[in-house]
């Protein structure tokens, strides 16, 4: 079973305009759409919606902290939040005449003892799996999350940026980059994909056992000890990206947790990126086609 930690949740909002961005000029959208993110809060949602075993756990507060619970609770995810005393950030994407804007807020100032709280119930799930992802609320350090990596007897999964990444302590099972991200953690030429490839498979040796960069419309590399493979993007009508890390990643858990290899796995990753990229926002595609899909996606060992 897997529990995720998001210490700094977001309600995602999207909003579609239909022509470009500009200063000094009155934006309208006929409407938005609201959807419960940061990273664990998805990898949460997408794989209860693949019917696999999860707990969603985190800081959650104000208006924002009961619409995430709520939505999260009507679409049957579990959730198992600490509550805290500031209001959970609302993020916007804004798609401008195919153009994306991501604007991201910090987020509320927590007091760090709060931390012993979300491992007391991470603890009470009795997870296989972890999942630490996302930014760092005001207030936390980088220690929390290795809090979280040391606390019990699971494997722990991190997403955080590469400046992050590369200051974590603890040993990790994955760490789940996209391309800028692992060019941060690495100091790697990461434009080309043997720059990518290299630099996966070489911060193996900074506490990860696997890498899984992922790099956009070019597709998805998986590093581990035995293998370094390497799936293509699918070519699809893209409306926004935010979220795709996310499902990415929770398309591989889902396969490995159904005892799937790892090529089987990064596709069904890929498979799931691309219906989330398909649709506006970080509400959990339809996942009815992911088993065709992954059919098309071609996987290779570099
Ligand atoms: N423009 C795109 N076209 C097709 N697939 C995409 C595109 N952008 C992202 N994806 C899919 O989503 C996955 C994760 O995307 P990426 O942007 O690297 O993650 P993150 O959201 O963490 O930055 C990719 O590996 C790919 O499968
Ligand atoms: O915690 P951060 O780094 O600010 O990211 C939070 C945002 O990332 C998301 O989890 C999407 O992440 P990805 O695009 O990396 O999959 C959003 O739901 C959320 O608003």
């Amino acid at each position: 079973m897997i529990v995720t930690v998001t210490y700094n949740p977001a309600v995602d909002q999207t909003v579609q305009f239909d022509e470009p961005m500009e200063p000094d000029h009155v934006m309208r959208a006929e409407s938005a759409r609201y959807d419960a993110g940061g990273k664990g809060i998805n990898v949460a949602q997408f794989l209860t919606a693949m019917d696999k075993p999860c707990v969603a756990t985190g800081l959650a507060g104000g208006f924002t902290g009961r619409f995430i619970r709520e939505d999260m609770q009507s679409g049957g995810v579990e959730t198992d939040f600490t509550e805290i005393e500031g209001i959970t950030r609302l993020n916007t994407t804004a798609i401008a005449d195919d153009e994306e804007f991501k604007l991201n807020l910090s987020g509320p100032a927590v007091d760090r003892g709060i931390v012993d709280d979300v491992l007391e119930r991470v603890r009470a799930h009795d997870p296989d799996w972890v999942l630490v992802g996302g930014s760092l609320p005001p207030g936390l350090e980088i220690e929390d999350i290795d809090r979280i990596a040391t606390g019990g007897d699971w494997e722990t999964i991190v997403d955080v940026e590469g400046t992050i990444l590369k200051r974590l302590d603890a040993r990790y099972s994955m760490c789940k980059p996209n391309r800028h991200e692992l060019g941060d953690a690495t100091d790697a030429d990461v434009s080309t994909l043997e720059g990518c490839a290299r630099a996966a498979g070489s911060f193996r040796d900074q506490g990860f056992d696997r890498v899984l960069a992922s790099l956009g419309a070019d597709g998805a590399v998986l590093a581990t000890e035995e293998q370094l493979l390497y799936a293509d993007a699918l070519d699809v009508d893209v409306v926004d990206t935010v979220g795709a890390g996310d499902a990415l990643l929770s398309g591989l858990l889902a396969a490995w947790e159904a005892g799937e290899s790892n090529e089987a796995a990064l596709r069904t990753g890929v498979a799931v990126s691309s219906l989330l990229v398909s649709q506006a926002g970080t509400g959990i595609p339809s996942l009815a086609s992911v088993e065709s899909l992954r059919e098309d996606v071609t996987v290779q060992t570099l």
